[in-house]
C-alpha cells in the first residue's frame, strides 16, 4: 500500500497520460500509414497490418479499462476483454500467414496458423455466448500457440527472407510481453506502473518492428521488380538483335537466291554462257553503244558442221562435250567487251566491234582454231568444223536484222561445202548471187 501526495498522484498521472498518448498515438499513426499504403500501392499486407493496428488500440483499450471508462460507461463484462483480445489475435494471424507466405513456403506450419485462426474464432464465440471454460481455454490454447510465430520466422529467414528476421524480433518482444502480463496476473510481479504498462509497450515494439520489416519486404519485391524489368528488356534487345540478323542473313540468302535466279535466267545451262534472250539483250547494248561512238560492228554466226553425226555417231555425252568445248575455245579467243552466246542447238553468235574487214579476220582465225579442237574420246578423238556467217552493223540495223543477216551468210557457208567464211554483203543487195560477196578466202588485214 503506497500513500501519494497530490503533488505526487497529479505527476504520476501527467506521466500516465503521457505514456498512453504516445502508445496509442503511435500505434494509430502505424495505423493510418498502413492504410494509405494498402490503398496506393495494393499490397494487401498494409492493409491487413492496418486492420491489425485498429484491433490492439480496441484490444488494449478495453484490457487498460479506457473502454468501460469512456464508451461502455458501467458496463463491464469479462467477455469484452475476450472479444477484442480474439479479434487482435485473429488480425495478427492473418498477417502472419500473408506477410510470412507461410502457406506456399512452410505448409505444415500454415496448419499451426490456421489452428490459431480457429482457436480465436473459438474465443470470440466464446466471449459473444459468455461461456467462461471455453473462453479461459481458449485464450490458454492462444498463449501456448504464439510462439509459433517466431519459428516459422525464423525458418522463413532460413530460407533467405531477411525481413523474417526482423519480424521474428517484433513478434518476441510481443510474445516477451504478454508472458509478463501473465505472470503479473497471476501475481508473480509487483503490480507497479511501469509493469502495467510494459506489455502494451511490447507490443507497440512489435508493430513497429514489423513495420520495419514491411518496408524491408517492400524494398526487396521494388528492387526485385526492378531487376525482373531490366532482364526482361536484355532479353527483348537480344531477342531483337537475333531477329534482326536472322533478318539480315535471309535478306542476303534472297539476294544471292535472286541473282543466281537472274543469272540462271541469262546463261545456257551446258555452256555457261549467255543463252539467246540474254545474247539478244546484250547484243542490243552493245550495238548502240558503238554506234554512240561511232564504233564498227559485225555479227559472227557459227553452226557445227554435221553435228548430228557426232551425236549419232558418238552419244550425245560427246555432243554436249563439243559444245562446251566449242564456246570454251571461242570465249578464250576474244574480248571482254564482245558479246558471245548460244542461240539453240549447235548455233552461236558473237558481236565484235572490228571494221569488216578485221571482223572477216576474226572469224576465219575462230573457225581455225574450231578446226583444230581434238575432243578426246576412247577410241581415239573427235574433231569437227563450224560454218560461219558475217554481217556488219553498217546501216543501223537491229540485233535481230543482224542476225537474219548473219544467218543467211551461213546458209550460204552450208550450201558451198560447210567449214567457210560467209560475208553478208550489203552492198549488193537485191543482185541475186551476187550478196554473199566474200569466203574464207578472205585477205588478213596489214
Ligand atoms: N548433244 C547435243 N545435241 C544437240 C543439242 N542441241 C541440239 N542438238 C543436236 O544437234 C543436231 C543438229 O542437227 P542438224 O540441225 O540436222 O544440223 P547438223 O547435223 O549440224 O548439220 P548441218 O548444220 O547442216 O551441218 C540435232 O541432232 C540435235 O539433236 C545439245 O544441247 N546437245
Amino acid at each position: 500500500m503506497r500513500i501519494w501526495t497530490p503533488e505526487q498522484l497529479s505527476k504520476a498521472h501527467t506521466g500516465e497520460t503521457a505514456l498512453l498518448s504516445f502508445l496509442f498515438g503511435g500505434v494509430a499513426l502505424i495505423g493510418l500509414f498502413s492504410l494509405i499504403v494498402g490503398l496506393t500501392t495494393g499490397e494487401a499486407s498494409f492493409l491487413i497490418y492496418f486492420g491489425y493496428g485498429l484491433s490492439k488500440i480496441v484490444a488494449w483499450g478495453t484490457i487498460l479499462g479506457f473502454t468501460h471508462e469512456y464508451l461502455l460507461v458501467g458496463e463491464f463484462h469479462w467477455s469484452y476483454m475476450s472479444a477484442t483480445a480474439a479479434l487482435s489475435i485473429l488480425c495478427g494471424v492473418i498477417f502472419d500467414r500473408v506477410f510470412l507466405q507461410t502457406r506456399k513456403h512452410t505448409p505444415r506450419l500454415d496448419y499451426l496458423l490456421i489452428l490459431m485462426i480457429v482457436n480465436a474464432l473459438v474465443l470470440l464465440g466464446s466471449a459473444i455466448f459468455q461461456i467462461k471454460v471455453a473462453a479461459l481455454m481458449s485464450i490458454t490454447l492462444a498463449m501456448l500457440l504464439y510462439p509459433v510465430s517466431t519459428v516459422i520466422a525464423l525458418v522463413r529467414w532460413r530460407q533467405g527472407s531477411s525481413e523474417a528476421a526482423i519480424f521474428a524480433i517484433g513478434w518476441t518482444t510481443l510474445l516477451a510481453g504478454l508472458f509478463f502480463q501473465a505472470l503479473r496476473d497471476m501475481g508473480y510481479v509487483e503490480h507497479n506502473l511501469v509493469n502495467y504498462y510494459l506489455p502494451p509497450l511490447s507490443s507497440f515494439i512489435e508493430l513497429v518492428t514489423i513495420m520495419i520489416a514491411m518496408g524491408m519486404k517492400l524494398r526487396r519485391v521494388r528492387l526485385l521488380g526492378l531487376e525482373s524489368e531490366r532482364q526482361y528488356r536484355r532479353h527483348l534487345e537480344q531477342s531483337k538483335m537475333k531477329l534482326e540478323g536472322l533478318v539480315r542473313a535471309r535478306t542476303e540468302e534472297l539476294e544471292k537466291a535472286k541473282l543466281q535466279a537472274e543469272l540462271e535466267a541469262r546463261t545456257d545451262p551446258l555452256t555457261g554462257i549467255r543463252n539467246r534472250r540474254s545474247f539478244l539483250a546484250d547484243g542490243e547494248l552493245c550495238l548502240k553503244r558503238a554506234r554512240r561512238k561511232g564504233e564498227p560492228v559485225s555479227l559472227l554466226m557459227f553452226d557445227i558442221d554435221h553435228f548430228k553425226s557426232i551425236n549419232d555417231n558418238h552419244g550425245h555425252g560427246i555432243g554436249d562435250e563439243a559444245l562446251r568445248l566449242f564456246s570454251k575455245t571461242i570465249q578464250t579467243k576474244i574480248r571482254e567487251t564482245d558479246v558471245f552466246g548460244r542461240l539453240g542447238g549447235e548455233e552461236f553468235a558473237l558481236l565484235i566491234t572490228e571494221t569488216p574487214e578485221d571482223s572477216l579476220y576474226t572469224a576465219e582465225r575462230l573457225r581455225n582454231k574450231i578446226a583444230a579442237i581434238s575432243l578426246p574420246y576412247p577410241a581415239g578423238s573427235v574433231h569437227f568444223t563450224s560454218s560461219v556467217g558475217v554481217a556488219h552493223g553498217d546501216e543501223g540495223q537491229s540485233i535481230e536484222q543482224l542476225l537474219r543477216e548473219a544467218d543467211r551468210a551461213l546458209y550460204v557457208a552450208k550450201a558451198r561445202g560447210r567449214n567457210v567464211v560467209v560475208e553478208y554483203a550489203t552492198g549488193h543487195k537485191g543482185e541475186p548471187g551476187s550478196e554473199y560477196s566474200r569466203q574464207n578466202s578472205v585477205a588478213e588485214p596489214a
